[in-house]
């Protein structure tokens, strides 16, 4: 299925349990939210939450955020409930972590199809395993229903034995892994959270990272992080600028195979890059 491209710099998780949050995020600026049933939300709280997350997306008082809702795992105890309910009430997207195999996807699409979805709720994969790393162009590939990869860097971490470090070095190849399998099935692919709400300027250091990596948005935890994701994952005005400079040189040049701007050779191929820029810019501007 095509759909039209939309912007996800910010998905802000919330703890399904949380009912001051799922309130709180009915005026925050973020391009997309994940109620969560699964590790913020404590055993006993699975079916309170699970009422939350269904109340707050039939509420429709959402706005233009696109609304997701993260089931438990395939392998626990809530998530064939979990997976009917949110299928019933048909949220943007059903976020299923741990997903590890093209298999486990095509049972996920066929389970969200029994159970009554409409045709628009797509299925986002986690992508938390090493196993789901090296099969992630697989997984990606697997299903039209699937759009989006989602990095799931606190499990990858626990599962690789590494640690959280400065910079993602232990990180980078999964991270890299990642992208090139969205990129290669023309998927969405969404960055990990960053742990420590308090520290800003480790956490701008890391979405920078992830833009440059050729993420999408990133996953986040706290308010006070969206106004980062938003920042760092949109065209930049400078960016912007040379986008369109560039193409008025591509254009003047009519004909020509290539052409320089500021000095810099140009070819169609850099003119297709400043036209995604503008439409990513274009899109962001249209959120209103
Ligand atoms: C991380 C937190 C536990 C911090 O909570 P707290 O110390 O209470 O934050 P603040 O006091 O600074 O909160 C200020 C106000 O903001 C609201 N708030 C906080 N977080 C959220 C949120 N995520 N969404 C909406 N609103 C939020 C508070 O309610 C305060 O509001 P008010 O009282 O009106 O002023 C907390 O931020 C938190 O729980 N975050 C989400 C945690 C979560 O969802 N974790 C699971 C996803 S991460 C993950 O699992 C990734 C993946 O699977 C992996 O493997 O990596
Ligand atoms: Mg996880």
């Amino acid at each position: 299925m095509t759909t039209a491209f939309r912007p996800r710099r910010s998905v802000l998780y919330m703890p399904g349990a949380n009912e001051r949050a799922l309130e709180k995020a009915k005026t925050l600026p973020v391009d997309a939210l994940i109620l969560d049933l699964e590790d913020s939300v404590a055993p006993d709280a699975k079916a309170v939450a699970r009422e939350n997350v269904v109340t707050a997306v039939a509420s429709g008082e959402y706005g233009r955020r696109e609304l997701t809702i993260r089931i438990n795992g395939a392998d626990t105890e809530w998530h064939a409930d979990d997976l009917r309910a949110a299928a019933a009430v048909g949220p943007d997207a059903i976020v299923v972590p741990k997903v590890n195999s093209p298999e486990a996807v095509l049972g996920l699409v066929d389970a969200i199809e029994a159970a009554g979805a409409p045709e628009k709720t797509r299925l986002w994969a986690m992508i938390e395993s090493p196993y789901a790393i090296l099969h992630a162009e697989e997984i990606a590939a697997a299903s039209d229903r699937l759009a989006v990869l989602v990095l799931g860097t606190n499990d990858l971490v626990k599962e690789l034995f590494i640690d959280h470090v400065a910079g993602r070095g232990p990180l980078v190849t999964s991270l890299q892994l990642a992208v090139l399998a969205a990129r290669a099935t023309g998927k969405v692919v969404l960055d990990g959270v960053y742990n420590d709400v308090k520290d800003v300027e480790g956490y701008l250091a890391e979405v920078e990272q992830g833009r440059q990596f050729g993420f999408d948005g990133k996953t986040i935890i706290h308010p006070g992080q969206i106004e980062g994701a938003n920042a760092g994952f949109a065209p930049s005005d400078q960016a912007i600028e040379e986008a369109r400079g560039l193409i008025g040189a591509w254009e003047d040049g009519a004909g020509k195979g290539v052409v320089t701007y500021n000095g810099k050779m140009v070819e169609s191929l850099h003119v297709e890059s400043a036209r995604r820029t503008l439409s990513i810019a274009e899109a962001i501007a249209g959120l209103g």
